[in-house]
């Protein structure tokens, strides 16, 4: 028997065992230099033309060695796919390994999840990366209005979560094209008749508020399945709610010169406001619904994530916590 270790033991005893190997942005960011797979120009191009506000030397330091780590994990689990093949003696079709991001309103999901697409699609084995967001599965506004939800959007209740649900095993199961409904931010309702296919992609990023919250309790069809029980991988995005708050209210004004002056806009009427009317109709709409459901229903899934990725208040990401156990 090996002798205890004193350092281990004093630290069992004072630091309360995390789940997760924690680094700040200047030893992830090392760890950008061992990673193959530079950027190259045409990188260069493509992320740009996402038009997303995000430096480049951002995604050089925290999103390329976020998709090399990415894709060890996607080869591991893909070794583990044909383990299951080999004994069963099936050769059962690769299914698409799923990364869920979640996070507050404003806090730069889609920005993430835009930007984690273009650099996984990089890698050899994985050139086929789709990406939803869940606000396809927020209940149509009339069907809101009837369970009187038209004010709690982005809560848990306010999305068709069994069709989600169906989406993700129709997409795990290797279906060749799976259907979402689509939402339109402009119109603020779901879009009769459109829908974003998904063909059996290499991984497929799910982005959404509430993607991490648990299952609920069985229903009478006996369904206990969370959305995150479809996911190999999960990304937390955190950053304080002062910044987000702020963060909301820029994105809020920047609409209000583009978006919301569109005719077909149900924001229409936001878009003659004064700067000051509009910070506090942006105030009053994070206060009462989105800081809300930040506090009740999306941070206490945080420690659910297998990543969460911290922002400071210029966006860039400052600490890096990867779940090891
Ligand atoms: N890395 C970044 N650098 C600068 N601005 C960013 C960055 N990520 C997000 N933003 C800005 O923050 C706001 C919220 O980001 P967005 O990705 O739309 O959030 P979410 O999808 O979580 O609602 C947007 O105005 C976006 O342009
Ligand atoms: C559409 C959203 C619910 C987010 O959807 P997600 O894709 O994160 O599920 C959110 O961005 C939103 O618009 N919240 C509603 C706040 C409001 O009623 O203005």
């Amino acid at each position: 028997m090996t002798a205890p270790n004193p350092l281990v033991e004093h630290l069992s005893r004072f630091a309360p065992a995390s789940p997760y190997v924690d680094f700040d942005r200047a030893a992830w960011s090392r760890l950008s230099e061992q990673t193959p797979l530079p950027l190259t120009d045409a990188d260069v191009q493509r992320l740009r033309g996402l038009g997303d506000p995000i430096d480049l030397a951002e995604v050089d330091a925290v999103y390329r060695p976020l998709s090399r780590l990415l894709n060890l994990y996607v080869r591991a689990t893909a070794g583990l796919h044909r383990a299951t093949s080999t004994f069963l003696g099936e050769d059962p079709p690769r299914t698409p390994y799923v990364i869920g991001v979640a996070g507050s309103v404003a806090v730069g999901k889609s920005t993430t999840a835009r930007v984690l697409r273009e650099m996984m699609a990089r890698w050899p084995d994985t050139p086929n990366v789709e990406l939803i967001t869940t606000d396809g599965f927020l209940h149509p506004n009339a069907e809101l209005a009837r369970r009187g939800l038209m004010d709690r959007k982005g809560f848990p209740e306010s999305y068709d979560r069994r069709a989600l649900i169906r989406f993700l095993s129709k997409v795990k199961a290797g279906q060749a094209e799976v259907r979402a409904p689509v939402y339109s931010h402009v119109v603020y309702d779901i879009v009769p008749g459109e829908e974003q296919v998904v063909h059996r992609p290499d991984v497929l990023i799910v982005e959404g508020l509430n993607v991490l919250q648990p299952a609920r309790p069985a229903t009478s069809d006996g369904t206990t399945l969370a959305v995150s029980d479809f996911f190999d991988f999960s990304i937390y995005v955190d950053a304080r709610t002062r910044n987000v708050r702020q963060w909301y209210v820029d994105r809020f004004l920047k609409l209000r010169r583009t978006a919301f002056s569109r005719p077909e806009s149900y924001f229409r009427r936001y878009a003659d406001l004064s700067d000051a009317e509009a910070v506090e109709k942006a105030l009053s709409i994070w206060e009462s619904i989105n800081a809300p459901n930040l506090e009740e229903n999306v941070l206490p899934t945080r420690g659910r994530a297998t990543l969460v990725l911290t922002k400071g208040a210029d966006h860039s990401v400052q600490r890096v916590r990867l779940r090891k156990l």
